[in-house]
């Protein structure tokens, strides 16, 4: 192990809510380490990360994209990651490969709560973070007020290690709280020192306060020089910050203006300083260092617009050459990427975050060892999300719908918080997915990269149908005299519902042979294949069909004329039976912050959702879990309801429960929508 490139590497996420200025912080980043001459800006679609067309076309990030840097001897890998709730499938799997992460957000008290999904991500994963409060020139807010909204999210507490000099568009500086050293920003330029305003003082006094204190909540030695008011020296709150931060104890606070580069060279400085070394990191997972045999983590994985498979890799030891056999797979190219730009490279080492060329089969989250599938101990992965939101979608040329399966394949493995399904029932294709404008993405990705332009509506509510009465003795026979010998069959028929969930059973009763045994299963095959679509259009379940009787001709009979008479035999039944409509029901877990609780259950039951319960989330502060039934009908968009009502925070894990008679005002609406009884109907039924 090269220990000499693990101390000069840091992988550092740049991650926060959405249009928070990642993106624009990395751009900042790039240019003052002298990575890039001319910075872009994302309006002009013209930056370092969001380098995708798809990406550019929202001016919003859909993925995750890195960038190296090098900044006084240390190598920086910077991870922007998207800020969409829709997207943060790859946020998570993303920061299991880094070292830390800055959390990047605005200076508004109202909207912290944005915040609250990553920063339980990051304490459940222990992943050392800082926050950068961005956009400071627009800032309305006092800081201390934003810093302490904050801390009502971070299960972690937050200490300042910044305080600004003016505010909103008068902001001029910063004050470092370590040093009590004032600093002049300069567009462009380093901050120059200045004498620290002396109508700030009190203000510095307070915040720096706050900051030993939190310090000394950790550290028995700084609390005994706070106690006996002794001043205590720069070096040990450094040391201190960097011990605690790298634990993930403290999250250290600074402050700026990314897209005036304003606070960004201290940021790099307290990364430098104070951001745990890759060596840390992989003790910290609990990774043996001191064998070296290569471990590598795929942290996401992409498809070249030229169709070529790039895993991008967090190297947790060993070195990685060009052509090495990872899991039985020999890898086709070794690169340092830079957006999308690849760069070859000859080896990577420890520590640095690199992509592999054509590991086919390999997936994103899975641990590479140069020991083959079977040896490698799986690295713990970022929990897969379930989907919430789906459309059916189907090729715009019929004749692509061969090509689609593979591109589909393509796209799951560069985004696996999508799904697809061919529906049984209703024979769609469903796309699944995290949101409206995830699925958008997904979308534009087959129609640019793949070229599979697609129509897409609303998916069918899967319904189906029972009875409610019995009906006995219906009798069916098929007669058909044509040229040489005929078709006889005849039979009577029980027909009985079922208690909800059990399906379908056939039964027979026949005595004498008055139904010889080799036509029985014809009669049995007749029945399932008429439940395939009841009188409603859909198919039946919860019945139960017995053959009580029947005649045969010795000449005439066959399976085939005993199925057709079964057929009719039902025909004629089952309209005697009241066919009665039935909905799937979905059971779902909605998870909120507790203030919005109350609009959670309303939306419910605005859509017709059963309360089952609520309580508190567990290892949630703040938050509840309420648990319902839902219609799956009422579920196409509830996701987009959820969020607009909990400010984008709001989520729930759901799966398919029981069937459930339709109320019948509302069968009859679903009924009147079947086009020709053939039960297609769209989701969403009363909305
Ligand atoms: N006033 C001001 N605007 C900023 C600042 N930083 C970024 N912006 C603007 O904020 C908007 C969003 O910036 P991005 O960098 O795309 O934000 P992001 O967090 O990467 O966005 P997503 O990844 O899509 O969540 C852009 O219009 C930027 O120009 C800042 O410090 N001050």
């Amino acid at each position: 192990m090269n220990e000499k490139v693990m101390k000069a590497t840091r992988n550092v996420a740049v991650v926060g809510p959405y249009l928070s200025g990642k993106t624009t912080l990395l751009e900042s980043l790039l240019f003052v380490t002298g990575a890039i001459s001319r910075k872009g800006n994302v309006k002009d679609g013209n930056t370092v990360g969001d380098s995708s067309t798809e990406a550019r076309d929202r001016t919003m990030s859909v993925e995750v994209s890195t960038a190296s840097t090098e900044y006084q001897g240390i190598n920086f890998t910077f991870v922007d990651c998207p800020g969409s709730i829709e997207f943060i499938q790859e946020t998570y799997n993303a920061l299991i490969g880094v070292d830390a992460a800055i959390v990047v957000c605005e200076p508004v008290c109202d909207r912290v709560l944005t915040l609250a999904p990553l920063f339980k991500f990051l304490d459940d994963w222990e992943i050392p973070h800082l926050v950068f409060i961005n956009k400071m020139d627009r800032a309305n807010n006092n800081f201390m007020d934003v810093l302490h909204a904050l801390k009502t999210v971070s299960s972690r507490p937050l200490i300042p290690h910044q305080y600004p000099i003016g505010q909103g568009e008068n902001l001029i500086g910063f004050i470092d709280l370590v040093t009590e050293q004032a600093y002049h920003y300069h567009a462009g330029a380093p901050a120059d020192p200045i004498p620290l305003p002396e109508e700030l003082r009190e203000q510095e006094h307070t915040a720096r306060q706050e900051m030993l204190e939190e310090l000394a909540n950790l550290d028995d030695h700084l609390l005994e020089e706070l106690l006996e008011e002794i001043e205590p020296p720069v070096e040990e709150i450094l040391q201190d910050i960097k011990m605690e931060l790298g634990a993930d104890l403290i999250v250290p606070v600074f402050l700026g203006v990314a897209d005036q580069d304003y606070g960004v060279r201290p940021l790099l400085e307290a990364l430098l300083r104070e951001a745990p070394e890759p060596e840390t990191t992989a003790e910290h997972r609990g990774i043996v260092l001191h064998e070296d045999a290569p471990l590598a983590q795929v942290i996401k994985t992409y498809y070249t617009p030229q169709g070529g498979k790039l895993s991008l890799v967090r190297v947790w030891k060993g070195t990685l050459t060009d052509g090495i056999v990872l899991n039985n797979v020999r890898a086709g190219g070794l690169y340092r990427l830079m957006g999308q730009q690849p760069m070859s490279v000859q080896e990577a080492q420890a520590g640095s975050i690199v992509a592999l060329g054509r590991l086919e089969g390999i997936h994103t989250g899975d641990t590479l060892t140069t020991a083959g599938k079977q040896l490698a101990t799986e690295l713990p992965k970022a929990e897969q999300l379930k989907p919430v939101y789906a459309l059916a979608i189907a090729p715009e040329k019929r004749n692509d719908e061969v090509k689609l399966s593979s591109a589909i394949t393509k796209l799951l493995e560069e985004d696996p918080s999508l799904a697809w399904e061919q529906h049984g029932d209703t024979h769609e294709v469903i796309l699944w997915g995290q949101g409206e404008i995830h699925l958008q993405v997904a979308l534009d990705r087959l129609r640019r990269k793949y070229n599979l332009p697609m129509t897409t509506h609303l998916p069918q509510v899967p319904y189906k149908e029972t009875i409610r009465k019995p009906a006995a003795s219906v009798h069916g026979r098929y007669k058909h005299q044509s040229g040489g010998h005929g078709q006889f069959g005849d039979v009577y028929l029980d027909i009985k519902p079922l208690e909800r969930g059990q399906g379908f059973n056939f039964d027979e009763k026949i005595v004498g042979g008055v139904v010889p045994r080799q036509y029985i299963p014809g009669v049995e095959v007749g029945v399932r294949e008429y439940l395939a679509h009841g009188p409603l259009g859909f198919p039946v379940v919860d019945v139960a069909v017995t053959l009580t009787n029947g005649s045969y001709h010795t000449v005439d009979s066959s399976e085939q004329a005993f199925k057709n008479a079964a057929r009719l035999a039902m025909q004629s039944g089952m309209s005697q039976c009241q066919p009665t409509l039935l909905e799937p029901i979905i059971s779902v877990k909605v998870c909120a912050p507790n203030e919005y609780t109350s609009k959670v259950l309303q939306l419910l039951t605005g859509r017709r959702g059963q309360i089952l319960g609520y309580d508190r989330k567990v290892d949630w502060v703040g938050w509840d879990q309420v648990s319902a039934f839902l219609p799956q009908a009422e579920m196409h968009d509830f996701i987009v309801e959820l969020r607009s009502l909990t400010m984008g925070v709001g989520f729930f894990s759901w799966q398919p429960d029981h069937l459930q008679e339709v109320p019948d005002k509302l069968a009859e609406k679903v009924l009147a929508t079947t086009s020709n009884g053939n039960g297609k109907t769209n989701g969403n039924g009363n909305h």
